[in-house]
């Protein structure tokens, strides 16, 4: 074990992602303080060191320490971690707000455009808890179910701040977690939000039988669709090709990991979104950003194609059939088209 670099942290949520990261982040740190909203959940965790909701196989090492008292979670703490759905982010900001150190470094772990107010989580987290310098996030191909097995993954972590970047980076990077830096909050948020409405496209695809050329043009103009709308918000234009981007995209499409591509497949097979939800206890982000991404593409102007397919397919009652009709009636036309410029409206 390598030298703390904290004596504790807190990580406010306890799915699948919070979980994976309190075992991740116990290598470096002298106790990481897992927020669990269920008071069962940190009970049970005390007693088994297993999560009785997510990663049930997974033995969380003896610096995590479950509670469901948030004053006691964010008691001392050097970073907060923040690994709640998008939908639940801003109210569990506001409930932590004062219990936050002003100073203490926030790292955000969540994936997704806030519906309604069509906010990046880092946006929505600073809001809440004060101070955009000090609020981070962190994105990549990173399934939870691999982390914990400490399979090899990389992530980005993404601030405004050079020593925020590497203050939390130190929290988090091992062995077999390597954390690259970047100072392209939006277009990593982007990449992050996005790349899950694609999944869920590939998803449908698969379970219509759908070829790997197939999934590849479906993940390579996805690819495309991040670009545009990343470029629009004045991102690295690089951000895309990196983990963020290129990187998630290829795990969450491909992986039976992922809940977004399992939700696509499981779409066409007839389940409903809230079914698979209820089934699984775990959230589709993808099926929420697509309502969010759709908005903020449109504002700015710029073609989110695939987006538009998926959110008309689960939010607009459109048949399957008639989506990818609509999609293969576009022409396809130049391959970078809008890319570079906002205000392009075709592709
Ligand atoms: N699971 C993964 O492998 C990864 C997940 N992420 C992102 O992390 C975020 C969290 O996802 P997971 O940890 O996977 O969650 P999850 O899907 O495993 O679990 C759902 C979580 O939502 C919580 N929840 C339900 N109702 C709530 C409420 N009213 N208020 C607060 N929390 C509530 C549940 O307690 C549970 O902790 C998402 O944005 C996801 O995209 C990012 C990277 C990897
Ligand atoms: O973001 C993730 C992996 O990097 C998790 O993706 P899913 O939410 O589709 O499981």
């Amino acid at each position: 074990m390598s030298a703390q670099v904290a004596r504790r942290v807190a990580v406010i949520g306890s799915g699948s992602w919070g979980t994976a990261l309190s075992g991740l982040l116990a290598e470096q740190v002298g106790e990481v303080r897992l927020w669990c909203r269920s008071a069962r959940v940190a009970e049970a965790i005390g007693a088994t060191r297993r999560n009785p909701r997510h990663l049930t196989d997974y033995e969380l090492p003896s610096g995590v320490h479950a509670t469901a008292d948030a004053a006691e979670a964010l008691e001392g703490a050097e970073a907060v971690i923040l690994a709640l759905p998008s939908s639940y982010l801003r109210d569990a900001c506001r409930m932590i707000s004062p219990l936050v150190d002003a100073k203490a470094p926030v790292l955000v772990l969540t994936k997704g455009v806030e519906r309604g107010t069509n906010e990046l989580m880092a946006d929505v987290a600073a809001t809440e808890l004060g101070g955009a310098w000090r609020v981070a996030v962190l994105s990549g191909p990173n399934h939870a179910e691999e982390v914990c097995l400490g399979k090899l993954a990389a992530a980005v972590l993404a601030a405004r701040d050079a020593d925020v970047a590497e203050r939390l980076r130190a929290l988090l990077v091992s062995p077999s977690f390597r954390v690259y830096v970047s100072e392209d909050v939006v277009g990593v948020e982007v990449c992050g939000a996005v790349k899950n409405v694609i999944a869920i496209a590939c998803g449908v695809a698969a379970g219509l039988g759908a070829g790997d050329n197939t999934l590849a043009v479906l993940m390579t103009r996805g690819l495309a669709e991040i670009g545009r709308v990343a470029a629009a918000l004045g991102s690295d234009p690089l951000t895309p090709m990196g983990l963020a981007g290129m990187g998630d995209l290829v795990a969450t499409c491909t992986s039976e990991h992922s809940r977004n591509r399992t939700f696509g497949e499981a779409l066409v097979a007839g389940e409903t979104l809230a079914a698979y939800e209820e089934r699984t206890g775990m959230v589709v982000e993808g099926a929420r950003a697509a309502q969010s991404v759709l908005a903020l593409a449109r504002g700015l102007r710029v073609a989110a194609p695939i987006t538009e397919a998926v959110n008309a397919v689960l939010h607009e009652g459109l048949p399957v059939a008639d989506a990818i009709d609509g999609l293969l009636g576009r022409r396809p036309g130049e391959e970078f088209y809008g890319m570079a410029f906002q205000d392009k409206e075709n592709h």
